[in-house]
């Protein structure tokens, strides 16, 4: 559906993208994140045709949305970041507007409307002016908008951002519903938007794609840490530095730090992992060493944290942030 290659955009002397390339396939819902100036909101304007790559392609369902933009642009759906709309103009007014521009056909157009409208749960605003709607019936007009052309395709620029919890939970739910029949790429700053709404996620990071995986690979490929109970199986008295040592060895971990015991007898540890499961080393290294494992558990890490270290932690912005790996 989407197939973007070696995409650079510069605005002046600063280079906004500097070679981003991946594809969607149909039906896939794809979280967009990236910290503030990332190139989000570039690749997805290129995308729908409003800015122009300075090199690159980008190509939706075949067509080349620079050569043939004004076909390209039939087939998506796009929610600007801002979701700029006419605000004096009322609901119903506003969507016949936009069913205009979007060219639907008029003999589809009251059929078109009718089922954006309930598709967004807009029947009981249709008569008011946009400017009294809340930002979440404003998003949800936004949305409306977006898709009264049946796109196959739906790009949307932070779609819950300035929302209230509650707006958060509605405007989500629409959009998984949305993403039952359409391929949906959506930009978020909120980690656990992409968790519940989307089966894979992109992760830019100064003008390039730093990751690209389902939200749970991206965080098992990060590895996480283990804690540990121990206990002598023998009864013999632990000594804490030669078991240190024993875990030190342990194949897949990378660090040994201390943890909380469960009493006398007994020694805590937290194990720090890369990719591997290290459980099971962990248990025949116990068992050489008459060790008894009495707990161990295992936490991911998580993907805030993934975010963070893929993208070179709070200070990632292009002018100041290093450049992530
Ligand atoms: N019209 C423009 N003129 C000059 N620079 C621009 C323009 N639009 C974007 N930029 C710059 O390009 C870079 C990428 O911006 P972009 O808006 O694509 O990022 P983003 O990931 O969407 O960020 P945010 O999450 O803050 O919306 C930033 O450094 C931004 O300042």
């Amino acid at each position: 559906m989407i197939r973007i290659e070696g995409l650079t955009k510069s605005y002046g002397n600063a280079l906004a993208l500097r070679g981003v390339s991946f594809q969607v396939p149909r039906g896939q819902v794809v979280g967009f994140l990236g910290p503030n100036g990332a190139g989000k909101s570039t690749t997805m304007k290129i995308l729908s045709g409003f800015v122009t790559p300075t090199s690159g392609t980008a190509h939706i369902n075949g067509i080349d949305v620079v050569e043939d933009s004004v076909v390209s642009r039939r087939l998506i759906g796009y929610l600007p970041e801002n979701n700029p709309l006419y605000e004096e103009m009322m609901v119903l007014d506003y969507l016949e507007f936009a069913a205009d521009v979007r060219g639907v056909p008029r003999i589809r157009r009251k059929e078109r409307i009718r089922s954006a409208v309930e598709r967004c749960g807009l029947g009981s605003v249709l008569g008011k002016d946009i400017q009294q709607l809340s930002k979440g019936y404003r998003q949800r007009v936004g949305i409306a908008q977006a898709i009264l052309h049946e796109p196959d395709l739906l790009i949307l620029d932070e779609p819950t951002s300035g929302l209230d919890p509650n707006q958060i939970v509605e405007i989500r739910n629409l959009i998984r519903d949305l993403g039952r029949e359409k391929t949906v790429l959506l930009s978020t700053h909120i980690l656990s938007e992409v968790q519940s709404t989307c089966s894979r996620v992109l992760i830019i990071s100064d003008g390039r794609v730093v990751a690209d995986d389902s939200p749970e690979q991206l965080s098992t490929a990060q590895g996480g840490t283990v804690t540990v109970v121990l206990a002598s199986r023998s009864g013999a008295a632990l000594e804490p530095g030669q078991v240190r040592t024993v875990l030190e060895a342990v194949p897949g971990v990378t660090r040994v730090e201390p943890g909380e015991a469960e009493g006398s007898g007994t020694l805590g540890f937290r194990l720090r992992y890369g990719q591997e499961d290290i459980r099971r080393a962990l248990f025949e290294a116990s068992v050489r060493h008459d060790l008894c494992l009495l707990e161990v558990k295992r936490q991911h890490v998580s993907l805030e944290e993934t975010f963070r270290k893929l993208t070179g932690g709070e200070a990632a912005n292009p002018e100041t942030a290093p450049r992530a790996a």
